[in-house]
Order: C-alpha cells, then sequence, then structure tokens
C-alpha cells in the first residue's frame, strides 16, 4: 500500500494541497478498497468484486496520474515522484527503524527473564548463606534446637517405623524382661533380709564380744585387786615372820653377848631349808620391790657354799634364779624379761664379769662365784620386768661380801693387806649407808664405795634387804665370828619389816622402757563413764552404744532425676501429663495411660514405677482441651529405673554408726540425717595442768628477773590436751616448795579432773618434790624412763573416793622433753579415757635423709619433719624423714613444724645385762 506524508515543511503552494487531498482521496480509496476486499472475503461467492475493484483501481491511478499531469504540470510531477520516492524511503527507513525497535524490545524482554531468573537465584543464594550464618554464628543454639527437635522428630519418626517393625517382638521381650525383673526383685529381697539377718548377727556378736570384752576387764581388775591382796598378805606374812629371834653368843671371857636376828639357823641346815627363808623375798622381786640378799661371813665359814652351792646341791644364786624363771613361766613366759648381770667389785674397782646368756647363765654364775677370789665383792643381778608394766622394772642383787678381815691377827703385808684393806673400807661405807638408812638420815653416803654406788637402788625405799651371816663354828674364829655378827647385827637394824620407804627421789625407782611406760599408764586408765549427748556437740567423741537408723532413708520412693513418672511397661509414645510430683510432696496416683512430671527426690506416684529423664522426653505443649502432652522418647530398662527404692540408702534398724565409732563432719550428717540427735558416747576428760619452778614466771611478765624462764609449758600442753579432745583446767603455776605443789594438787582434785600434768620438779634435784609428793598421796608406777628426751617422766595414781583414781603424770620441766612425753605417754591414756579401742601412736618407716648419732643409753625420739618423696629409680613413694636441727631438750624449735618422732634405737644395752627370756 502506498502511503506518503509531505511534511508542512515540503508544501508548496495549491498544487501541493491538492496532492494532499489527493493523497487523502487515496487513502479513502484504499479504505474502501480494503471494506470491499473484506466484503468480497465475506460474500466469496461474489467473485467479480474482486476484478470490478482492480478495474477501478487501475482507473483511478489513471485518473490520479492524469489529474496530477493535469493540475501540476510535468515539473510537478516529477518533483511530486521525486517527493513520494523520498517519502517511500522514510517510510522504509521508518519501517527499518521500528524492525529494529521490535527486535530490541525483544531482546529487552528476554534479558528481563533472564535477570528475573537470576535475582532468583541470588535471593535463593543469599537465603541459603544466611541460613549457614545463622548455623555458624551467634544463633548456633537455636540452630542447634533445631537440629535437635528435627533429629528428635527423625527419631521419633524412625522409632514409629522400628515400632511397627519391633511389635510383637518387643512384647515378647518385655515379657522376659518383666519376668527376669521378678526373679531380681526377689533375690533382692531374699539378698535385703540375708544383710538384715548378718546385720543380727554382727550385732548379737558385737554384743557377746563386748561382754567378753567387759568380762576380761572384770577379771583383770579381779586379778589386779587379787594380786593387791596376795601382796598385801605377802607383806603381812614377811612382817610376822619379822618376829626377832635372839641368837646368844658365848664369848670367851663368858660373858654372854646378845644379838638379835630374824632367823637363826644351825649348822645342819641345807641349802633348800635356808632357801625358803629367802624365797619370800624373790616373790617380793616379782611384785616389783628391789631386794638385796648379802652373804657374809670370814672366809671358810660356808658364805661361799651357800651363795653359789655346787652343781648337785646348789646355793642361793641358783635357787633364787630358778624361783623368778619359774614365777615368769606361771605368769606367762613372753610378759616378763629377766636380765641377768654379774659384777666383781675388787679392791672398790668393778671386775666385769659378764655371764653368758639364758639359765645356763646361773651355772656360770655359780662358776664365777666360786673362782672369784675371796677378797672381791661379787655382785649377782637379775633385773625382771614387770609384766603388767604396773611396778617397772625390778632387781634382785645377790651380794657375796669379801669377808672382813683382821688384818692385825691376820698378819698379811703387802698387796694382801692392801687388799684386806680395800674390803674393809668398802665394808664399812656398806655399814654407814646402812645405818644411815636405819636412823633416816638426811644423807646416804651411797657415793663412799663402789658397792653401795652399784646397790643404791636396792637399798631405799620400798626395797627389801635380807644378810645371811654365816659363822665358823670352830672356837678359833670366835672373834671373827663376834665381828661377823655385830655387822649383821646392824644391817638387821635396817631389814626389819618396820623400815619406812626412804625418800630419795628418782634414785628410788628403775628405768622402764617406753613401751612399759605406755603399757603402764594404759593398764591404769579407763574409759570415762559414758554420757548421752546432743548430736550438735557430738563432734569428735566416741559412742558408747550402736546407733540403730530409726527410719529407712529414704523413707519413700523417690526419683533420682527430673523428668517423668512413668510405667516401665508403657514404653514410648505421646502422654498426657496428668500433675506433677515434686519433692516435700505428698505422693499421688498415676491414671493408667498417664505421666506425672517429677523432680529429683519427688515421691513416685502410685502406680509409677520408673523415671525417664527429661532429655529423653519431648515437650508437645497441650492440646485442643488444654491437655499438657509429652512424648517420651525412649524404652526405660525396667521398673525401678532412676528410683531410690525405699531403705535403698539405709535400712531400717540397721546399724548406722557401731559403738567405739570417731564422730568426725559425716557421722554427725549420719546421726542428723537419721534423727539420732542423742547419742551416748565417752566424755571428754578433764586435764589439770600445772607449771611447778621458782624460775618459771607468767609469759605475760614484762621483764623477766635474773634466772627467770617464760612459763612455755603451762599454754603448750593445754593446747596439745585442747586437741587431744579433752578440756583443760589451768592449774597456773607452783613455787618450788611441797606447799604450794600440794595446794595445786588439792585444786585439781576439788575440780574434778580425771588426769593431771605437771611440769617441772621431777628429776634428781634437791627441789624435785613431785616424786616424794605423788608417793604421799597415791602409788607412784614409774618414775624413770629409758627415752631421750623425758628421763624423768613418772606417773602415778591417786585414789579418791567413788571415782576412778587421779591419773597424774610428772613431766620433765624442759619443754621438748614435756611435749614428747606428752605425746607418748599421755596422750594414749586421753584416747583410751574417750574411749578409743586402739589408743596407740601409729609407727611408719622413714628414710633418714640425715646422718644420726645413736645414744649410747636411751633410745632417742628425734623431731623430724616427715614428706613423701618419689623413690630413686621407681614407681614407689616413701616417706623421708629430716632432721628440725639441735636436739636439746630446752630447743623448742626442734619441735617446729615437727611431725614425726623418729625412734633411733639405742647403741647397745647397757654393760653387764644380757636379755634373756623366760
Ligand atoms: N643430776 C641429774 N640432773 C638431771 C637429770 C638427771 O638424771 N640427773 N635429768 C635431766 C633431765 S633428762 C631432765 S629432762 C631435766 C628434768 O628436770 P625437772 O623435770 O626436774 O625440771 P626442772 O629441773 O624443774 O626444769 C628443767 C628445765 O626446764 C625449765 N622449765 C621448767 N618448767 C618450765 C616451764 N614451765 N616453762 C619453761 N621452762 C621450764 C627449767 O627452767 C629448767 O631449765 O632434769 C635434768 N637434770
Ligand atoms: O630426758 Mo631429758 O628430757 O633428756 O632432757
Amino acid at each position: 500500500m502506498a502511503s506518503g506524508t509531505i511534511g508542512p515543511d515540503e508544501a508548496k503552494g495549491p498544487g501541493h494541497a491538492l496532492v494532499l487531498r489527493l493523497v487523502d482521496r487515496i487513502r479513502q480509496l484504499e479504505h474502501q478498497i480494503y471494506s470491499n476486499e473484506l466484503d468480497s472475503r465475506a460474500s466469496s461467492s461474489d467473485t467479480d468484486a474482486t476484478s470490478r475493484l482492480g478495474h477501478l483501481m487501475k482507473r483511478a491511478q489513471a485518473g490520479l496520474d492524469s489529474g496530477l499531469a493535469y493540475i501540476l504540470g510535468e515539473e510537478e510531477v516529477a518533483q511530486a515522484n521525486q517527493d513520494a520516492a523520498r517519502i517511500r524511503e522514510a517510510e522504509e527507513a521508518c519501517a527499518d527503524l521500528q524492525a529494529r525497535l521490535d527486535a530490541a524490545r525483544t531482546q529487552v524482554q528476554k534479558d528481563a527473564v533472564h535477570i528475573m531468573h537470576l535475582t532468583r537465584q541470588l535471593d535463593a543464594e543469599r537465603q541459603n548463606a544466611a541460613a549457614e550464618r545463622m548455623l555458624a554464628g551467634s544463633s548456633m543454639e537455636a540452630a542447634l534446637m533445631d537440629a535437635r527437635r528435627a533429629a528428635h522428630e527423625e527419631a521419633a519418626t524412625a522409632l514409629g517405623r522400628a515400632e511397627a517393625r519391633a511389635g510383637e517382638e518387643l512384647a515378647a521381650a518385655a515379657a522376659a524382661a518383666q519376668e527376669a525383673l521378678r526373679a531380681a526383685a526377689a533375690e533382692v529381697d531374699l539378698l535385703r533380709s540375708g544383710r538384715a539377718a548378718l546385720a543380727q548377727e554382727l550385732n548379737e556378736t558385737r554384743v557377746r564380744l563386748e561382754r567378753a570384752l567387759a568380762a576380761a576387764d572384770d577379771f583383770h581388775a579381779r586379778f589386779l585387786q587379787e594380786r593387791a591382796e596376795r601382796r598385801k598378805v605377802h607383806e603381812e606374812l614377811q612382817s610376822l615372820r619379822g618376829n626377832i629371834r635372839t641368837l646368844r653368843v658365848r664369848c670367851g671371857d663368858r660373858r654372854t653377848q646378845e644379838f638379835e636376828f630374824g632367823t637363826v639357823a644351825d649348822a645342819g641346815v641345807s641349802q633348800a631349808e635356808l632357801f625358803e627363808e629367802v624365797a619370800p623375798l624373790v616373790r617380793s622381786v616379782a611384785d616389783g620391790h628391789n631386794v638385796c640378799i648379802f652373804a657374809y661371813g670370814q672366809t671358810g665359814s660356808g658364805k661361799t657354799h651357800t651363795v653359789t652351792g655346787p652343781a648337785h646341791d646348789p646355793g642361793l644364786a641358783a635357787r633364787a634364779a630358778d624361783a623368778l624363771c619359774a614365777l615368769a613361766s606361771a605368769e606367762g613366759a613372753e610378759r616378763r624379761a629377766l636380765e641377768v648381770g654379774m659384777l666383781e667389785v675388787y679392791g672398790d674397782v668393778d671386775v666385769l664379769a659378764l655371764l653368758r646368756e639364758g639359765c645356763a647363765a646361773r651355772a656360770t654364775a655359780g662358776t664365777a662365784l666360786n673362782a672369784a677370789s675371796s677378797r672381791s665383792h661379787a655382785v649377782l643381778s637379775i633385773r625382771a620386768s614387770d609384766p603388767d608394766g604396773l611396778a617397772g622394772a625390778s632387781v634382785l642383787h645377790l651380794v657375796d661380801l669379801a669377808g672382813s678381815e683382821r688384818v692385825a691377827r691376820s698378819e698379811v703385808t703387802g698387796q694382801q693387806l692392801r687388799e684386806a684393806q680395800a674390803i674393809n673400807k668398802s665394808l664399812s661405807a656398806l655399814g654407814d649407808v646402812m645405818a644411815a638408812l636405819a636412823t633416816r638420815a638426811p644423807h646416804v653416803p651411797f657415793r663412799n664405795s663402789r658397792l653401795t654406788q652399784v646397790l643404791q637402788d636396792s637399798l631405799c625405799g620400798s626395797s627389801k634387804v635380807l644378810l645371811v651371816c654365816c659363822l665358823d663354828p670352830d672356837p678359833a674364829s670366835a672373834p671373827e665370828s663376834l665381828s661377823s655378827l655385830a655387822f649383821a647385827a646392824r644391817a638387821a637394824r635396817l631389814a626389819l619389816p618396820t623400815m619406812e620407804p626412804v625418800r630419795t627421789p628418782a634414785a628410788n625407782y628403775s628405768m622402764v622402757s617406753v613401751a612399759e611406760a605406755v603399757e603402764t599408764a594404759l593398764g591404769a586408765t579407763r574409759p570415762l563413764p559414758p554420757q548421752d549427748f546432743s548430736y550438735i556437740d557430738a563432734l569428735g567423741l566416741t559412742l558408747a552404744e550402736d546407733v540403730l537408723a530409726r527410719d529407712p532413708i529414704p523413707a519413700y520412693r523417690a526419683s533420682i532425676k527430673d523428668g517423668y513418672a512413668v510405667r516401665a511397661v508403657d514404653g514410648p509414645g505421646v502422654y498426657p501429663v496428668a500433675f506433677e510430683a515434686f519433692a516435700g510432696a505428698e505422693p499421688e496416683t498415676l491414671p493408667p495411660g498417664t505421666v506425672a512430671y517429677i523432680g529429683t527426690g519427688g515421691p513416685l506416684p502410685e502406680g509409677a514405677d520408673a523415671v525417664v529423664q527429661i532429655e529423653d522426653t519431648l515437650d508437645q505443649g497441650a492440646d485442643d482441651r488444654g491437655q499438657r502432652l509429652v512424648k517420651i522418647l525412649v524404652e526405660v530398662p525396667g521398673p525401678g529405673y532412676d528410683v531410690r527404692q525405699i531403705g535403698s540408702d539405709v535400712a531400717q534398724g540397721e546399724v548406722i554408726l557401731p559403738a567405739g565409732h570417731h564422730l568426725l563432719p559425716a557421722e554427725i550428717g549420719i546421726l542428723a540425717g537419721s534423727g539420732a540427735v542423742t547419742v551416748k558416747a565417752y566424755p571428754r576428760p578433764r586435764v589439770a595442768v600445772l607449771s611447778t619452778g621458782d624460775e618459771v614466771k607468767d609469759p605475760a611478765a614484762v621483764a623477766l628477773g635474773p634466772g627467770q624462764v617464760r612459763d612455755t609449758n603451762r599454754a603448750m600442753l593445754m593446747a596439745a590436751v585442747s586437741e587431744a579432745g579433752a578440756l583443760t583446767q589451768d592449774l597456773g603455776i607452783a613455787g618450788d616448795t611441797e606447799e604450794e605443789s600440794t595446794a595445786a594438787f588439792r585444786r585439781a582434785l576439788d575440780g574434778g579432773a580425771d588426769v593431771m600434768l605437771i611440769t617441772g620438779g621431777v628429776s634428781m634435784g634437791q627441789r624435785d618434790y613431785i616424786k616424794p609428793l605423788l608417793e604421799a598421796q597415791g602409788t607412784v608406777h614409774f618414775g624413770k624412763v629409758c627415752m631421750k628426751p623425758g628421763k624423768p617422766l613418772t606417773f602415778a595414781e591417786v585414789p579418791r573416793e567413788g571415782r576412778a583414781p587421779l591419773l597424774v603424770f610428772g613431766l620433765p620441766g624442759n619443754p621438748v622433753s614435756g611435749l614428747v612425753t606428752f605425746n607418748l605417754v599421755v596422750l594414749p591414756c586421753l584416747r583410751r579415757l574417750q574411749g578409743w579401742g586402739d589408743p596407740g601412736l601409729r609407727r611408719v618407716h622413714a628414710r633418714l635423709s640425715f646422718d644420726i648419732k645413736q645414744d649410747p643409753a636411751r633410745p632417742e625420739y628425734h623431731r623430724a619433719i616427715g614428706s613423701w618423696r618419689r623413690m630413686a629409680g621407681g614407681d614407689g613413694w616413701e616417706l623421708v624423714a629430716q632432721s628440725t636441727g639441735g636436739q636439746i631438750s630446752s630447743r623448742l624449735l626442734s619441735l617446729r613444724a615437727a611431725n614425726l618422732l623418729l625412734e633411733i634405737p639405742r647403741v647397745s644395752h647397757s654393760p653387764g645385762y644380757n636379755e634373756l627370756s623366760a
């Protein structure tokens, strides 16, 4: 279709306007043609119309051409054609542009779709990235929760599937499990009843044991009483035997002289008969007395025969040793140790003649004595330790005195003369000692001869002395016999049984071992009568009676977890939560097909038999009726799961704390938890503490005068007493007078003390009053202990009406000695008073990290700091002890930080004594 537009610019006058009209007309015609074409299409039968149209078209064109030619002329037509050509070009250009535009639009639309797609993709990626960020970033927990929830859901789904699959199999297994559980429960019941029976049996055994122990204690007490009775009777018998018999001796000048002796035997007396006179004194040795038996007489008077005798008819020495051995075996061989020593004093010099060990020693003693020159004194000593430790060790000295000589008459000279003089000198020294003792002179000259030094312990206090005086019946010996009789008569005054103990402190006491000291002190210590205590005040006490559980613990079936109380058979699934059972609530009944929320310690509802912890459940929120639901995710292993059964911690009636048990914090909790608010326990002993010494001043003294010291011991020992769980009574400081010590002693008794500790004044000094004071008040069991430090440690019992005796410990004044002896000897007694069954100290082996020098005479208790170290080259541990430095007993710094007392044995036993077990 031709179309063209001549723009206003190209309008050139009336021709142009005409063209425009023509163009317009053409358009109309075109339109008409088009409409006709449509019509003709509509009436396809009118085929003529088309040809007519073609014709008309041709005519119109011809008309147009001629009209143009007519209107415009040649030039203008040419111009018009040119214009039309340009119009067509323009129209083509337009069409081209339009096509390009369309193409571009299509492209743009395509691009837009692509971009949209890309954008969506990008958004999706961005979202993924954001989700990942969320998972990895700060919202990890939420993501985890989601994941867990998802996992739970997955698990639930899986379970659901498994449920269906497992079906009957599970039911069968559950039935089997039920059966097994029933069997187990029956077994548990059986065991429980077995345990109850065992507990009862144990209780009965304990009661029987306690009765047996009480009976043993009773027997022991009766034995001690019987023995004390026997000793008293023995003493009385000896005093009755002390009836003086008179020996009349006719002297050459027809005058008669009278001597008084306990017994006079004639020449035909047998060894055995003579020993009968001596035997009671040997018994006294076994009872704890020191005994001295002298044989005296001129050479040839039968003295050596009397003391030693031939092997087939032994004398006093062998018979005494035999008798002591027999007594020891009668009492229990393992408990008494006998030590035998032999000493010769020749010219006032020791000739150590050590006897062989064992009972063979007696034969050797005989040989030694036979061989001994009549110019030396022979001393056979038998030291017997006391089996009960109550009386310490005692010594029997059998002294074969060398005969005195009337030097002028025997006309000896030179060496023999010097020997005779030495013998006479020592005999007269012995006579002087006897005289001083008999007249209770303030000074006894023990130190004047070696003989009296050796015999010192046996010539005073509760010692017994017997002198056998042998006389030669030959009238020619009458002068010697008279002088022997005079000497014996002097001794007889001392040997008479009316002799009072002579107070020479400490020297009276033979040394006992630390073990003996502990045994003796413990032997005299009985647990205090038990009392009722509130459990609140019972920390540190020892129970005197069993404590039984009044209620079972727990008293109800209690949950071990926060979770849901379930029926074990119900298994996993979604359940309504019937109610909540918190600790302290009344137990309710669980309706079938439900679960109940339960807190740890909460009472398991009736009907429930297990607990599923909250971690194995999923909260399902509430259903449309508001009922809370929970999904149980797991199968519980069986009834009782995560449930504490009644009495599973403590069964009712069970012994929760047996008699003899120490109450520490856990025990106080056990008492509280079972409602045992009152218990029977041993009370805390009352310990009175006294310091003595004029030089000892209160620690608060502003300035010390010359020779004064601050009272270290009282505060230190009171602290040690408190640490041992006992109560203290402060008796202050007593000066060095008997009166002040006695007054303090009274205060201790009046204050109701069970134990009294006195420091200072127990050794050998002029002003050491404590031993005499204790001797006056009661019985001193030992006054010297073989230990370093602590040698003068003294222990006494002071009887009193209606109460156990007061136990008195005289501790050495040196502070270190005081605390060491407290720990070794007093502490076990304080423990025994408080009912400890095993009050002894603990012993361990330690490796020394330093060189140590052993003391020759006493075992040393070296203060040390022990620590555990890895053993060299091994993977074990050992206790290594380090010394605390200077060990002098005044240096209290040697106890600073010390946690061990190293028991360092002495180098050897004292010379002259060998151990012999009997
Ligand atoms: N001739 C002998 N002398 C001593 C012997 C011995 O066998 N033969 N034994 C020595 C031994 S071992 C000791 S331990 C002491 C023990 O003596 P006492 O218990 O009689 O005590 P005192 O003489 O009164 O004092 C000794 C020492 O301790 C000081 N002391 C006393 N009380 C206190 C106190 N409360 N606080 C601080 N210091 C105290 C006192 O001033 C002395 O220095 O005897 C040896 N002698
Ligand atoms: O025994 Mo003392 O206590 O050596 O000083």
